[in-house]
């Protein structure tokens, strides 16, 4: 298990990342989010060592976390690292070689990754003469090369296309099944459909943290009901609840008093009724929620 405690770093006199302290559990997604600026980035240099903290912590299983450990994470890092005049196949290639794997072994890692990727007709095409989403499926093989016990990746999803997504989200999920992962995206809609776990950051702290489910069920429960072409305005006057929004005859509310249990013939006394429904409430309004 990869665990901060207490990072912090300063710059000059602004304390970008402030006692930042989280973990992120062996088979379990975690994603990482906050608004520009939240120091996710800095918090994830600090993570691999790229970047001294100011004071904390980063630890393995416990123990104050050594280079030959990071040395087996697959990083991809926001700044991507890899050498534009150089072929896909062969840069795939030396990055395994350094980290030392066998030329039979490197060659057939990248194949492989390029064949899952589907970039295999590529590989002899030099980087810089891939379009920006397919570079950055390198980038992803790239940090995926070696034999890993962690993945760190900052923004791994940030210009790829709907399919490329879709097999990154695969590969992710086979490469990192017993690993703890960690990235970072401002895509709420993928953090939600792949993580386990959130980390929120806000202006260099740590807002809200836990397993996704759980973080929805913390957040206010909203009930949407929907009547029989009748205008849903009355349901302004139920007592004991509280109404959000009303279109027509579609009314979002959220209970203040009265049961939930209660709900659906409160509005059946009254109503014809199609559909009384718990909202799940979806992780943008969650961020929403706790970094404001
Ligand atoms: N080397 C540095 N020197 C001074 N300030 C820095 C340095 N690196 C980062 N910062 C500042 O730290 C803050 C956090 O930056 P960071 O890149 O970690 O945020 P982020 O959450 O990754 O943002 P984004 O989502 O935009 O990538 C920003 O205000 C940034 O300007």
């Amino acid at each position: 298990m990869l665990e901060a405690t207490s990072l912090t770093r300063v710059f000059g006199d602004k304390r970008v990342v402030d006692a930042v302290s989280f973990r992120v559990e062996p088979g379990r997604i975690t994603g990482f989010v906050g608004a520009n600026g939240a120091g996710k980035t800095t918090t994830m240099r600090m993570l691999m060592g790229v970047l001294a903290p100011t004071s904390g912590t980063v630890s393995w299983d416990g123990e104050p976390i050594t280079v030959e450990r990071r040395r087996t994470f697959g990083y991809m890092p926001e700044e991507r690292g890899l050498y534009p005049r150089m072929k896909v196949g062969e840069q795939l290639v030396y990055f395994a070689r350094l980290h030392g794997m066998s030329t039979y072994d490197a060659g057939k890692r990248t194949a492989s990754l390029l064949e899952h990727f589907g970039l295999t007709d590529r590989a002899d095409d030099l980087l810089d003469d891939l379009s920006l989403g397919n570079q950055q499926r390198v980038q992803i093989a790239a940090a995926l090369i070696h034999r890993l016990t962690a993945l760190v990746l900052d923004e791994p999803f940030s210009g790829l296309d709907p399919l490329a997504v879709d097999s990154m989200t695969d590969l992710l999920r086979n490469e990192a099944a017993d690993l703890p992962l960690l990235f970072s995206s401002h895509q709420l809609d993928l953090v939600e459909r792949l993580c386990d776990d959130l980390i929120v950051l806000s202006a260099g702290r740590v807002v809200a943290s836990g397993a996704v489910e759980e973080l929805r069920e913390r957040g206010s429960e909203q009930y949407r009901v929907v009547l029989d072409g009748e205008d849903a305005a009355w349901l302004r006057d139920l007592d004991g609840v509280e109404v959000s929004d009303v279109d027509g005859s579609t009314a979002l509310l959220s209970l203040t008093g009265l049961p939930p249990a209660d709900l659906t013939a409160a509005v059946v006394a009254k109503s014809r009724v199609l559909e009384v429904a718990r909202v799940r409430q979806p992780l943008s309004e969650i961020f929403r929620e706790v970094t404001s």
